[in-house]
């Protein structure tokens, strides 16, 4: 199943997950000058992101917004990066919070589980209510795909709606997505005891970690919030399991880390290296590694 591919991923790898959020201003001008078509600048930057940092994650999550936004080219721009990422064996997850109606739905499923966007994982948002996740199910019965879906995010508006207090319990609206979350989870659970139904949960708000991780045992997370949003190593280890049992996400602060140095924009992929050895050593020292 999937999610033993990723479970036995951050195993040998470590937890971090490369964000390639590639808006072209994070693009050195050097690499820029070099091609003329904006997918072969956004793929040329993040292929040679990933070869210098491939051996030291589990996973990469592309955000499609930064694709979209540069129309069809900017799209073809995401479809080199993920067949390239699956050409090489390494697990991707399509950051595109999707949900709609299960008529809909079905065709968000056939977008990103097949066909030219086809990724090992997707987001999904379960504000439209649980039949939305409906047409995802029969690719993760499969066992070769998994979603995250949102449970409670890292931005400061979350407090906005998901931690509104609902009856019966008068808990918070989120607990209510979890919970249902894990019910439909419970049966695609991998040998690693996750479920293929996994859930974004912020690293940035901390307050309520360690419940979320006890009452959650079976679910795989996805944490992002890491460096740019604050989160630091000592918050998002507090929604791992003994090391494992969710990826966190850092997309600016890997791929714009070059930023800091003079000669950045020659070595850019180096400093991305660098980035996600900084990060793994700061989430590892949280437990003593
Ligand atoms: O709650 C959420 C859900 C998703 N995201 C996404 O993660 C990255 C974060 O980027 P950074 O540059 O590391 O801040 C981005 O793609 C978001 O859309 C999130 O931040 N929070």
């Amino acid at each position: 199943m999937i999610i033993d591919r990723l479970f036995n991923e951050v195993e040998k790898n470590g937890n971090v997950c490369v964000g390639l959020d590639t808006h072209l201003d994070y693009i050195p001008v050097n690499l820029k000058e070099k091609y003329q078509d904006i997918d072969e600048v956004l793929f040329k930057f993040n292929k040679e992101i990933i070869d210098k940092t491939c051996d030291l994650v589990p996973v990469y999550k592309l955000q499609i917004a930064y694709y979209e936004a540069y129309g069809i080219k900017g799209l073809l721009g995401y479809k080199k990066t993920i067949e390239y990422l699956r050409s090489i064996k390494k697990i991707t997850i399509g950051d595109i919070k999707r949900g709609d109606i299960s008529s809909t739905a079905q065709m968000y499923a056939k977008a990103h589980f097949e066909g030219e966007f086809e990724v090992d994982f997707i987001t999904l948002n379960p504000y439209l209510g649980f039949d939305t996740l409906t047409p995802f199910l029969k690719y993760i019965e499969s066992g070769e795909k998994g979603v995250f879906v949102l449970l409670r995010t890292s931005n400061p508006g979350a407090k906005d709606i998901q931690y509104l207090k609902v009856s019966p319990k008068d808990e918070y609206l989120y607990y209510i997505i979890g919970d249902r979350l894990n019910e439909i989870g419970a049966k695609y659970r991998g040998s690693c005891c996750y479920s293929s139904i996994g859930a974004v949960v912020g690293g940035t708000h901390v307050e309520e970690a360690k419940e979320i991780r006890n009452r959650y045992k079976n679910m795989f997370f996805l944490i992002p919030g890491y460096g740019h949003q604050g989160a630091t190593g000592k918050d998002v280890s507090l929604y791992l399991n003994n090391g494992n049992g969710g990826v966190i996400n850092s997309s600016r602060g890997i791929i714009t880390a070059y930023k800091n140095y003079e000669d950045g924009g020659q070595r850019f992929a180096d400093y991305a290296r660098k980035a996600v050895l900084d990060m793994r050593e700061d989430i590892q020292s949280e437990r003593g590694v």
